[in-house]
């Protein structure tokens, strides 16, 4: 059976279990269960920590795992890998500290930088050079600096509204784009190959569309110019032979401008449809 962790609480666990149960997984019935176990698709759900996902699945005491790239970057365990990012939990890792008083990384020199992510932190300064004393917090880190307990933080940064409202201002290159990952440890494990198809069928589900159109046959090219699919179009004939049928996946976020476009070049019934399940 594949062992699999998953967050059990914050920013990422509701869509990790909103993702498994679309790739066709059982999860936990109640959000206090630590563990499940899935008989039809042989796969056990561990349910922990975000922050401890690495450290499990690093050691080979679980095989694969849900977490955000930043935390396995923080966890420093070099034997997890990331597998594949799920495009969700989307965040910026930064640097931040009073309006104007950094320009860059150098200036925080022998100073106080309070986070949630030290081995993140520590590592990026080290490669530049820069030592500083590395204040460990919990969370809610952006208070670290009002409360004089730190110069600077470094932490996630989404939306920017905790930073502002902190009146701290960011400063300084970016230390990571981080997003939710599939991550798996040292050993080669059976399921794991079915699990990312899966995930990256529900990934699929949610970027694309199907546009379904009908078109005067000498249009084609011009209309597939516009929406080209993914292989190639599906073209079937219709009852008057001066028409087709088309037949295209198309990324959901254009899929206004794609419809304006197949109208102005002579396309009718464009019918956009929903993808449940997808293996691309
Ligand atoms: N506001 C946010 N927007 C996007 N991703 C975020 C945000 N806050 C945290 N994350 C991501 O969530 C993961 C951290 O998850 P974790 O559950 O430890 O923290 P959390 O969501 O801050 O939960 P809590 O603060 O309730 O402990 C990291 O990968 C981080 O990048
Ligand atoms: O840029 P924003 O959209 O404001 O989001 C960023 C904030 O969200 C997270 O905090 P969370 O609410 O998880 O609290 P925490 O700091 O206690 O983890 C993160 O740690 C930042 O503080
Ligand atoms: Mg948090």
């Amino acid at each position: 059976m594949l062992r699999i962790a998953v967050p059990n609480k914050g920013s990422l666990a509701e869509t990790a279990a909103e993702m498994l149960s679309e790739a066709g997984y059982t999860g936990r019935r109640d959000s206090k269960d630590l563990y499940t176990v899935d008989p039809v698709n042989e796969v056990e759900f561990f349910y922990l920590r975000p922050r401890d996902i690495a450290t499990y699945v690093g050691s080979g005491a679980l095989d694969v795992g849900i977490t955000g790239r930043d935390l396995l970057l923080d966890a420093r365990m070099p034997s997890a890998r990331e597998v594949e990012s799920l495009g969700f939990a989307g965040s910026t890792f930064r640097f931040a500290g009073r309006p104007g008083r950094f320009t860059d990384v150098e200036d925080l020199q022998g100073l106080r930088v309070a986070t949630a992510y030290p081995g993140l932190v520590d590592a990026f300064l080290d490669e530049r050079g820069v030592a500083v004393d590395i204040v460990p917090l919990d969370g809610a880190v952006e208070s670290a600096v009002q409360l004089g307990v730190a110069d600077a933080v470094a932490d996630v940064v989404s939306t920017g509204t905790t930073l502002r409202q902190a009146g701290l201002e960011i400063f300084g290159p970016v230390l990571l784009e981080s997003d939710a990952v599939l991550i798996a440890g040292p050993n080669e494990v059976d399921g794991t190959e079915t699990l990312l198809r899966r995930l990256r069928g529900v990934l699929a589900a949610r970027k694309y569309v199907l546009i379904d159109y009908d078109l005067p046959t000498a249009l084609i090219e011009q209309a597939i110019a516009v929406a080209p699919g993914l292989e190639s179009p599906t073209i079937s004939p219709l009852r008057d032979p001066e028409w087709v049928a088309v037949r295209v996946m198309s990324p959901r976020r254009d899929v206004n401008r794609v419809m304006d476009e197949l109208y102005a070049i002579g396309a009718r019934a464009i019918l956009v449809t929903e993808i449940l399940a997808a293996r691309l």
